[in-house]
């Protein structure tokens, strides 16, 4: 069997008087889409914080690619291939669309060098044209010159998965990419998740739950701590518990 992506072993965290985590264990297969979802308070944001590295896990232990990142900051799990939308949020709202994933993919390809005010002309303009190429990826080629404060809230999601891409991520951390979109900005977002999963390995935390459906291969169910299914979307569909702790009001 080959190894997983990502895999989390009997990860656990209290905070005060609330187990947020309880010996949690899962996994993300590299090439697939798989989705934590769960109520309020499951524990699904403490979780995604745990494997960014933003958050120390209590106890258990978390592998990406191979390597025990368990204790390794969130800056070594970026330089790893791992990416989070949340962390671009502090997009640059005065700075061009494509100043910023220009940014983004010059913070890469400085890790680890110190002579980033050195490069020469014609290394700028390749850095352009990636970040170019990266806001055509993401449906804003037409923007690229729009400062992205001027940009809809949808627009500026998909800036922050374009910076996102700009790391060339193995893992793609989504956390709510459809929280307050409208209709018609939460189809474009999927459709756009459905063109990025041909290239990258997704988790997926969404409340959406038609999105969720769509988008996943695999889904992990969390309530109060506790991991109670992982399965494909029909058998997480059909799960009983599944149904009575969650799902039962969305469908
Ligand atoms: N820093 C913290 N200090 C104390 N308790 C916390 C902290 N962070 C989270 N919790 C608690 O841990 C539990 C899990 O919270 P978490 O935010 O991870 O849930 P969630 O599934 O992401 O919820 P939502 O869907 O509403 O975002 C909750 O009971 C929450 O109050």
């Amino acid at each position: 069997m080959t190894e997983a992506l990502l895999d989390v072993r009997q990860l656990s965290r209290r905070f005060a008087a609330v187990d947020a985590l309880k010996t949690v264990n899962f996994s993300v297969e590299a090439g697939e889409v798989h989705a934590l979802i769960g109520p309020n308070g499951a524990g699904k944001t403490t979780f995604i914080h745990h494997v960014s590295g933003a958050l120390q896990p209590d106890s258990g232990s978390i592998h990406f690619a191979g390597r025990d990142v368990t204790r390794r900051s969130m800056h070594q799990r970026v330089a790893a291939g791992m990416a989070r939308s949340y962390q671009i949020t502090n997009v640059f709202r005065g700075l061009s669309a494509l100043d910023n994933v220009a940014l983004a993919v010059q913070g890469r390809a400085d890790s680890g060098s110190s002579f980033r005010f050195w490069r020469p002309v014609r290394c700028e303009t390749a850095l352009f044209d990636e970040a170019r190429d990266y806001l055509a990826q993401v449906g804003l080629a037409d923007q690229v010159e729009t400062v992205a404060g001027n940009l809809s809230h949808g627009e500026q999601r998909a800036l922050e998965l374009a910076m996102a891409l700009a790391t060339r991520p193995k893992l793609l951390l989504l956390d709510e990419p459809m929280a307050g979109t409208g209709p018609e900005e939460s189809a474009r977002m999927v459709e756009l998740i459905e063109q990025l999963a041909r290239h990258v390995t997704i988790l997926l935390v969404e409340h959406d739950m038609a999105a969720v459906f769509r988008l996943a291969d695999r889904i992990s169910v969390l309530v109060n701590g506790q991991l109670i299914c992982t399965g494909t979307p029909e058998a997480v569909r059909q799960n009983g518990d599944v149904r009575r702790a969650y799902l039962g009001d969305h469908l």
